[in-house]
């Protein structure tokens, strides 16, 4: 499984940790800034990530902000993007199997290392299910397809 990874300044320190963690589990994986804890802007981080799975280079991808609010909302705004903000386990899960997220967002300001890293590992282990959350997830992408 290919990972993109992305923050901006305020989740900097948890993007390194998360980077450690797919390095020791064999993900392969980009990080796409920011690199360093020099402020800059969450979009254009959200953008570069969301921008590279929508294409289908990336499998899935992770982001961090200080929050993980407004680099979700950035996120979201692609064309193929379900980012999920998650702060649990089971939400991170979910987002996966009954969503289809194919982006989660972390807080860097929120959330200790360990659980950021359980959270990941339950969202990059965790399948789509299908069935009836396929068509609810189809209702979803046809907002998108049919946006004002
Ligand atoms: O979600 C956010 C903004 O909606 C993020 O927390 C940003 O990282 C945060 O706004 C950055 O704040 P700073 O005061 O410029 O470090």
């Amino acid at each position: 499984m290919k990972i993109a990874i992305g923050s901006d300044h305020g989740g900097y320190g948890l993007k390194q940790n998360i980077i450690k963690y797919l390095e020791d589990s064999g993900y392969e994986y980009n990080d796409f800034g920011t690199y360093s804890e020099d402020s800059v802007d969450y979009p254009d981080f959200g953008k570069k990530v969301s921008e590279s799975v929508a294409k289908g280079e990336y499998d899935k991808g992770i982001v961090i902000c200080g929050t993980g609010i407004g680099i979700s909302i950035a996120c979201n705004k692609v064309r193929g993007i379900r980012c999920a903000l998650c702060s649990d386990i089971y939400s991170a899960k979910k987002a996966a199997e009954h969503n289809n997220a194919n982006i989660i967002a972390l807080g860097g300001r929120v959330l200790g290392q360990d659980l950021a890293q359980a959270i990941v590992e339950a969202f990059l282990s965790s399948e789509f299910e299908a069935g009836r959350h396929e068509r609810r997830v189809n209702k979803i992408m046809d907002i998108e397809e049919n946006m004002l």
